[in-house]
């Protein structure tokens, strides 16, 4: 399948892939012609060494053809390249915009699962991998066979043993060079994984830096980093141990004065014997070496390639994968009531990770999942702004089914606050008003008072001008405001939230908690909540397990009730009194 979609790749420039080739094609023949046209001239110039008479008039036509062919040589490289580095521009803007429209039919739940890096890689290193094959290989590989085969055409119809003598040094190239990368790509993708191993372990050390100092595990993570690259040298090692001598090898059998030499000494024997003029040397000592000497030239490629491969292949991958699909004909939902109905749902269509969910959220209503860590609260909160789709069963919002809401009505509906907080590198303001860019100042400052990051911003020199990650710098915590900020303008009757947990420093938590309860006022709200102590008062509790909806009720049902959610409760009663009494309490 992915096979199937990496097909297209070259459509936008498919005509100048064929004028790529053919003018490589052109040049490359014409660069051999200089070279029989120096042999024709000594054929006809020669015999006057010896009295005879020269014809002048041919000898200078032999000299305007290799003028001429020389010139359509050039111009052929020359067009071939600039016509290869705008086709490849072009392939690289058709192949973004491919990317960028594909990414914008994903599901959401793709960019969750993944960072930003992943799409990233894709737009600008597999694109970039792409130059290569484009705007030289194409030529290079052209020269390589086109270059070789002409010559041995001419030598075959000048001398033949002498021809076959220049095919020599090239099989025995070829053999060298098997026996140099271990008979194939085997070698190369050891070559691949321990480069990737070290590079996993040098990012690994870099980045864990700061946790593994804390944990005390230096040396640890350093032994590991110190491994790879003692286990990469090693293979390197053994790898240009292995490959000295048929490098050396490569490197004689390969040398232009070696090939002369050798096609001299087999040219004066044959001559000896009488089965050749002395003429009939001259094409064999010229271009003999032009046989594999453009073959040495595609060793540099041949990485180029690969790595054009590899990511023709990840590409091809990524433009396979089903984009989320839209209804025809859009219904729009009446009224912000959240339900579940029978839904279960798998990432992997292997292991269910929602079983038989059932639930429903009324307008001006909050309702809490709690469970334990992998329980499934995230997974089911994502359902409903179609981070992903069930399995079976139905989401729907205001009686109709998710997926039967176009995509804008659907996030205009839906606002979603989750922890991973997303600020784009733009103005605070910008950040803002992100889902309604025409808001006014007024409008902006005021959500950011109820979301409590307005004075924060006013802070910084630039105030709501300034730039995220550039004027302003902002912790968890404060970022989240902002996102909550942006979702208040947003005003989406239905919201999902996951409660902050990771940036719970106690000022701003407490803030946090201000900025969500007045988030959630008047509107369908689905929290998912991780401290227990904020969701006494909400409408309903869902107590996830296993992916199943273990009991439901109010936090006073629940903990007469007895049962899971009472322990959940009296544990955490328990564990906050000691860190945090007046949480505790509430
Ligand atoms: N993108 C994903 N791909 C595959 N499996 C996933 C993905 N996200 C979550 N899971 C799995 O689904 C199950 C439910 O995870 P989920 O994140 O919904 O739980 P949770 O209750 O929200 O946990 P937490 O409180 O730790 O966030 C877990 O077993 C988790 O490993």
């Amino acid at each position: 399948m992915a096979r199937q979609s990496g097909v297209g790749f070259f459509t936008p420039v498919r005509g100048s892939l064929a004028a790529i080739i053919g003018l490589s094609v052109l040049g490359a023949a014409a660069s051999v012609v200089p070279f029989i046209a120096i042999v024709e001239l000594a054929r006809v110039l020669l015999p006057g060494l010896d009295g005879e008479s020269v014809d002048t008039g041919r000898s200078w036509a032999i000299v305007w053809i290799a003028v001429g062919a020389l010139v359509v040589a050039f111009a052929g490289a020359f067009a071939s390249g600039m016509i290869s580095h705008f086709a490849d521009a072009e392939l690289q803007l058709s192949l973004r915009r491919r990317i960028v429209a594909h990414l914008q039919r994903l599901p959401l739940g793709w960019f969750d699962a993944r960072s930003s890096g992943a799409a990233r890689k894709l737009v600008e290193s597999d694109v970039t991998a792409l130059h290569q094959l484009i705007a030289h290989a194409i030529h290079d590989v052209i020269m390589a066979t086109v270059v070789p085969l002409l010559i041995l055409v001419y030598l075959f119809a000048t001398q033949w043993i002498l021809a076959v003598a220049a095919l020599v040094p090239l099989v025995v190239t070829l053999v060298l060079y098997i026996v140099m990368t271990g008979g194939g790509t085997e070698k190369f993708q050891e070559y691949d994984k321990a480069t990737e191993r070290l590079a996993g372990a040098t990012v690994e050390y870099v980045h864990g830096i700061a946790v593994v100092k804390r944990f005390g595990q230096v040396g640890r993570s350093h032994k590991r980093y110190r491994e790879e690259a003692k286990r990469y040298v090693e293979f390197s090692t053994d790898w240009t141990k292995d490959s000295l001598t048929p490098m050396a090898m490569v490197e004689i059998v390969t040398s232009p004065a070696v090939i002369i030499v050798y096609l001299l000494a087999i040219g004066v024997g044959i001559v000896q014997a009488g089965w050749a003029q002395p003429l009939d040397i001259l094409p064999a000592v010229l271009l003999g070496s032009g046989v594999v000497a453009p073959m040495m030239a595609l060793g540099a490629t041949a990485q180029f390639l690969r790595n054009a491969m590899k990511a023709q292949g990840s590409l091809a991958a990524f433009l396979a994968l089903p984009p989320i699909p839209y209804a025809d004909r859009p219904v729009a939902p009446e009224g912000h009531e959240v339900e579940a109905a029978d839904v279960c749902f798998s990432y992997d269509g292997e292991h269910q990770v929602l079983h038989d969910i059932a639930m429903s959220c009324r307008p001006g209503t909050v309702t809490a999942l709690v469970g334990a860590s992998g329980s499934g609260k995230s997974t089911l909160a994502r359902l409903v702004p179609r981070f992903y789709d069930v399995t079976s069963g139905t989401v729907s919002i205001g009686g109709t089914d998710v997926r039967s809401v176009a995509a804008g009505e659907l996030y205009r509906r839906v606002g979603f606050v989750f922890q991973d907080v997303q600020l784009l590198r733009t103005s605070l303001r910008d950040n803002i008003r992100l889902a309604r860019p025409d808001a006014d100042d007024d409008e902006v400052e005021r959500v950011a008072r109820i979301a409590q990051i307005h004075d924060r911003i006013l802070r910084f020199e630039q105030g709501y001008d300034s730039v995220v990650g550039e004027d302003a710098n902002l912790s968890g915590g404060e970022a989240q405001r902002v996102t909550i900020a942006r979702a208040l303008l947003a005003d989406a009757p239905i919201l999902v939230l996951d409660e902050a947990t990771a940036f719970a420093d106690p000022d701003s938590e407490a803030a946090i908690q201000k900025a969500l309860s007045a988030l959630a006022a008047d509107r369908t709200v689905l929290v998912i909540a991780h401290r227990l102590h904020t969701i006494v008062g909400v409408d309903q509790i869902l107590v996830l397990d296993g992916g199943r909806i273990v009991e439901r009720g109010t936090h006073a049902d629940l903990v007469a009730a007895g049962g899971r959610f009472a322990t959940m409760w009296r544990d955490y009663q328990a564990n906050h009194a000691r860190t945090r009494p007046e949480e505790a309490k509430a």
